[in-house]
């Protein structure tokens, strides 16, 4: 197949399950993706300033975009389930060399259905056909819910400043295990000016002093406003009492699930049992339920479904079920098929003006060409 013939392929399957197609806007405003795309994506962005010196993207990819239509159209007052889809291009700095900068995407977007784990195996299988029309068989698939950890977290009962830190050093580098390492440590001396300040400008200026004085650029992905609120949700959380003992544990167990998505349910449950940890029941029984339904639809895929708890954890704006699928001569990050829910992205587009569950799903052609063992 060529990749024409790949991306026809794939845009067949996902135009006939009712998809309109799409083709929105190549450029954005940088805040967009900067804010909601998440650290992996973030530093991949290919950023450029417009005449009047504001900085804009090249989509990183097609949902944010799309989203962005979704929200207009529920912004005027329409109504009611809709799904999208597109073969279309996006841009990002490569991962690898041997990756392009300009790449094209074939996927679909649906928003308004049940947030539900029938919704996301039938989105899933959906990927599936689309990936088995392009004549490509997976080697791997790997899964993962970014709902699972805040659940464990609101079972826990912390205190809300702890939660909220534990629940966002989740998405960053290093992790959570690189939160619970760091939190024992008082804030450092010279970081108390930034914390002291009275307004955001004070505090920035402190901060960077700080870096300065330490000989330490900034060159990470997160904004010094990010690092700030991160510096205050630490002090906040220590205040409150830290993190204690039993929810280290619970956290370093729940940081080391890893294993094939049959087990996933069971693994998890293991581990709320243990602790007393109810509340947790409800995110758990969705895994079970969801992957029950994967292998009715998919019986094939049982063999090759991993599920990993932080598996996903850096692309901001997923916030539930997400996949990746695997394919011959490539490495796990260049999946050939990526996907997720993103119920929350439709809300922090439109500053809370429309609301929306989410799921979708890519296939890269060019990827599907190196995984045959042709170049794209
Ligand atoms: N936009 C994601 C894939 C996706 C589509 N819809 C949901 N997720 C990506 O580029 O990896």
């Amino acid at each position: 197949m060529t990749h024409a013939a790949i991306v026809r392929a794939a845009r067949r399957v996902f135009e006939s399950s009712g998809a309109e197609p799409v083709d929105p806007s190549y450029i954005l405003p940088s805040d967009i993706p900067l804010e909601l795309s998440g650290e992996a994506v973030r530093a991949r962005l290919c950023v450029f300033a417009d005449q009047r010196g504001n900085e804009m993207v090249m989509r990183p990819d097609l949902t944010l975009p799309v989203a962005g239509l979704e929200a207009e159209r529920l912004a005027s007052g329409v109504n009611g389930p809709k799904a999208y889809c597109y073969a279309a291009e996006a841009f990002r700095l490569p991962a690898t060399p041997e990756d392009p900068m300009e790449f094209t995407q074939v996927g679909f977007e649906r928003f308004g259905r049940d947030s539900s784990p029938s919704e996301d195996a039938e989105a899933f299988a959906l990927v599936h056909e689309a990936v088995q029309a392009c004549d490509i068989r997976p080697v791997a698939i790997a899964t993962g819910d970014l709902a699972v950890f805040p659940a464990f977290i609101d079972a826990l009962g912390l205190p809300r400043v702890t939660g909220d830190l534990l629940k966002s050093g989740f998405r960053q580098e290093g992790g959570v295990r690189g939160l619970i390492e760091a939190a024992p440590a008082p804030i450092e001396d010279d970081l108390l000016p930034t914390l002291e300040a009275k307004t955001r400008e004070e505090a920035e200026a402190a901060f960077r002093a700080a870096l300065e004085a330490r000989g330490i650029p900034l060159i990470g992905t997160r904004s010094v406003a990010e690092i700030i609120a991160g510096l205050r949700g630490r002090a906040a959380a220590q205040a409150a009492g830290g993190v204690p003992p039993e929810v280290r544990e619970i956290i370093g167990a729940l940081a080391a699930v890893n294993c094939t998505a049959s087990e996933a349910a069971d693994q998890l449950d293991a581990i709320a049992v243990r602790h007393g940890l109810t509340k947790a029941h409800e995110a758990i029984d969705r895994v079970a339920r969801r992957m029950e339904l994967i292998c009715e639809l998919l019986p094939d895929v049982k063999a090759i479904c991993g599920f990993r708890s932080g598996f996903g954890r850096r692309f901001t704006y997923y916030d539930g079920f997400l996949f990746e699928t695997l394919g011959a001569n490539l490495t796990d990050r260049q999946p050939i098929a990526t996907g997720g829910r993103y119920d929350g992205l439709v809300a922090g587009l439109s500053k809370g003006r429309a609301h929306a569950t989410a799921i979708g799903s890519v296939i890269r052609p060019d990827r599907v060409l190196r995984a045959k063992g042709r170049g794209a």
